[in-house]
């Protein structure tokens, strides 16, 4: 049987055209939600995020505010711009490209970003929040994939979950977000034995890897939901972290990439600039956009 395939480029098109109709019901009171984005060096794929990211802001009647700096900018005059931002009452959220150069620290820069606006969810605050199961900002790619997994299967309650990958961005807040929907939650890494035999336990298999094809068909437990994160430059174009045309064969539902998870981190993006602007404003979070 041929898995269902799960729409993640249809799916974010539905959330973005719901988000901009709360962005037009706010400008009818005078508030335009603002998006900050700023990227540090040349690196080709952020710039093509970003260029992205800013124009789907636009496009659901946000304000974007782009701000590219040379990759040799040093510490303080990046710290200087986040303070900049943290003031602008304009500005809703704020996103730090990452990676950023090598001479600058990551942690202390996330970190001086304001946790209101720190709409990656990656500032300690928010993910201390988040551990807690207190509101929070959630980071967007994990957000994006716990949308995905309830449309499919609705409750997660008691479902073996499988992370592989346990990165600050997605691994680790993924097994936050699925463990409060209560499913049984294992994350894998490099160090993990016998990786197959542990993915093909799983109901919901989550690769986040950055290893092109690396999970294949006989990982796959018979009818599973597999959730492919990875974006992978190759030689054969973009792939993801499974061996999609084989895995398409034994899973239940599977994410393509692209069309999968990506689209999905940017809109999550918006709806996590719509959560803030809401918060800051003093309004209710507007429905079905948070956790
Ligand atoms: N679609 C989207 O919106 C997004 C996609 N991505 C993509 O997702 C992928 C992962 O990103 P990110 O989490 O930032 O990556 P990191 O490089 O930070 O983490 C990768 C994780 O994979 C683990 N790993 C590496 N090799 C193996 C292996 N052979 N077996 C098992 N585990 C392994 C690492 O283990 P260890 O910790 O032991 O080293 C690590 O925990 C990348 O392809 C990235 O481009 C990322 C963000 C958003
Ligand atoms: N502070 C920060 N926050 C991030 O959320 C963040 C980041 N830094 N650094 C890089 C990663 C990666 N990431 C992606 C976003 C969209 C697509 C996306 O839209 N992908 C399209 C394909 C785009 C293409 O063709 O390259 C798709 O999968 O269909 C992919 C990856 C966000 N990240």
């Amino acid at each position: 049987m041929t898995a269902t395939l799960i729409d993640g480029k249809a799916f974010a098109a539905t959330l973005r055209a719901r988000i901009a109709t709360e962005v037009a019901q706010m400008k009818d009171h005078g508030i335009t939600p603002g998006l900050a984005v700023v990227l540090v060096g040349e690196d080709p794929a952020s710039q093509v995020y970003v260029r992205s990211k800013g124009k789907m802001t636009r496009e659901v009647g946000m304000n974007s505010y782009e701000h590219r700096l040379p990759a040799e900018t040093d510490q303080d005059s990046l710290l200087n711009l986040i303070t900049r931002l943290n003031n602008d009452p304009a500005v809703n959220g704020i996103l730090v490209q990452l990676p950023l150069p090598k001479h600058l620290d990551e942690s202390l820069v996330i970190n001086a970003i304001d946790p209101a606006k720190d709409v990656d969810g990656f500032h300690i605050q928010n993910v201390g929040l988040l551990a807690t199961g207190q509101k929070a900002m959630v980071p967007c790619t994990p957000l994006g994939c716990l949308m995905l997994l309830r449309d499919r299967l609705g409750s997660l309650s008691g479902k073996r979950a499988v992370i592989i990958g346990r990165s600050n961005i997605v691994g680790k807040p993924m097994a936050q977000l699925l463990l409060r929907d209560s499913a049984t939650v294992t994350i894998a890494h490099s160090r993990t034995e016998n990786l197959p035999a542990l993915c093909r336990e799983a109901d919901i298999l989550v690769a986040a890897v950055g290893r092109p094809k690396m999970v294949k068909a006989d990982w796959i437990k018979p009818g599973a939901t597999v959730i492919d994160v990875g974006i992978n430059r190759t030689d054969d174009g973009l792939v993801g972290d499974v061996d999609f045309a084989a895995a398409r064969e034994v899973a239940g539902a599977i994410t393509p990439v692209p069309g999968g998870v990506g689209p999905m981190t940017i809109a999550c993006l918006l709806a996590n600039t719509l959560t803030a602007t809401a918060r800051s404003n003093g309004l209710p979070d507007p429905d079905g956009l948070t956790p």
